[in-house]
């Protein structure tokens, strides 16, 4: 008898940037709500999943690829197939192999993590033809990781809430360059920190008045208005950090950057440029900078949404 090949389907899990990041206050079970714009990079991971029906009931799930280090229990896209399963209401009598190539860091703030998790959902999602309604799968996300909401869409987005709660933003653009420096930063000690600032007034308003108007204006009015609050708890708990962030913004600051940060709860930090020749210009320097060279450099974009 002939076994059926597995279908296999695969897809771009790109990283993320956040552009500005206000903490507005905590819930009651410690998790942090958020204002911020995240947009989807071109950074990121190659994924797929090969899905072969099983005769045992079980759902058996194999690995390959660069995330074999990352113990099953706590691998996001071992996680995010496990509660796609549970709540499809297909059974659960399937084996699926998963498959990552890894480019982005762990522990950046580049939400590679989450990213994994949100595509191996779509892929499932797309294989089964689409079992389970957009608001669950959503909801089935958020258990997942904060992000993967947003990773379940395609676009440059504003967030608030924990992550769940999604605005799409169309246009924005840019040259990036990411450094991701040789220390990680866990999340939940950033935010844990109790020297946090909890209390950021609301932006939305600002905001999106520039975003109706130019990308330019929109970048001026976020190195304005903005900052990244867990970037201020990364540089008192990480010396390193503050001294790499000064020597990486030395390097690009004379090229005109709309804006330098850090992403998320780092440890990466980006510059955003307006033209591919500054940021040809910017990615010289930064690896020319003996201070920057146990990092890892990116150079890549925003999303076209
Ligand atoms: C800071 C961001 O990177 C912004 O993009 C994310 O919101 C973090 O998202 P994430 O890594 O997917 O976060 P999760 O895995 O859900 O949470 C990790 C830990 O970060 C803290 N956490 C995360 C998100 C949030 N809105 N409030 C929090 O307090 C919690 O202590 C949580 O236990
Ligand atoms: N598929 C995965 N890819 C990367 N990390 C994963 C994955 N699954 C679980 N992890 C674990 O989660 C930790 C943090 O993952 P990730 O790289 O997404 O964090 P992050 O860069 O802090 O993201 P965020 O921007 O969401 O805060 C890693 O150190 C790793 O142990």
């Amino acid at each position: 008898m002939n076994v059926p090949s597995p279908a296999k389907l695969s897809a771009f899990s790109p990283a993320k940037i956040n552009l500005f990041l206000h903490i507005t206050g905590r819930r009651a079970d410690g998790y942090h709500l958020l204002q911020s714009i995240f947009c989807p990079i071109t950074l990121g991971d190659q994924l797929s999943v090969s899905v072969q029906t099983n005769s045992s009931r079980e759902l058996v799930i194999q690995r390959s690829g660069d995330l074999v280090h990352i113990p099953e229990q706590i691998d996001l896209t071992v996680r995010a197939c496990k509660a796609f399963y549970a709540h499809a209401n297909i059974g659960m009598g399937y084996a699926v192999t998963i498959h990552v190539d890894k480019q982005v860091p762990e522990q950046a703030g580049l939400g590679g993590g989450s990213s994994n998790a949100a595509t191996v959902l779509r892929l499932l999602q797309q294989h089964h033809q689409n079992p389970i309604e957009p608001e669950q799968l959503a909801a089935i996300g958020l258990t997942l990781g904060a992000d993967v909401p947003f990773f379940l869409q395609d676009s440059s987005a504003f967030v608030e809430g924990i992550g769940e709660a999604i605005t799409p933003i169309q246009g924005i653009s840019g040259h990036l360059i990411v450094y991701k420096p040789p220390l990680s930063c866990p999340t939940p000690k950033i935010f844990s920190d109790p020297q946090l600032t909890r209390n950021s007034s609301d932006v939305k308003i600002a905001v999106f008045d520039s975003a109706r108007r130019m990308n330019s204006e929109l970048m001026a009015c976020l190195q304005a208005n903005t900052q990244n609050a867990l970037q201020a708890v990364v540089s008192r708990n990480y010396p390193e950090w503050e001294q790499q962030f000064g020597v990486f913004s030395n390097c690009v600051a004379k090229l005109n950057p709309q804006l330098i940060r850090m992403s998320g709860s780092g440890s990466a930090m980006f510059a955003l440029f307006a033209s591919p020749s500054q940021l040809s210009t910017a990615v010289a320097a930064v690896a020319d900078a003996p201070e920057l060279q146990r990092g890892q450099l990116f150079e890549c974009k925003i999303k076209p949404s």
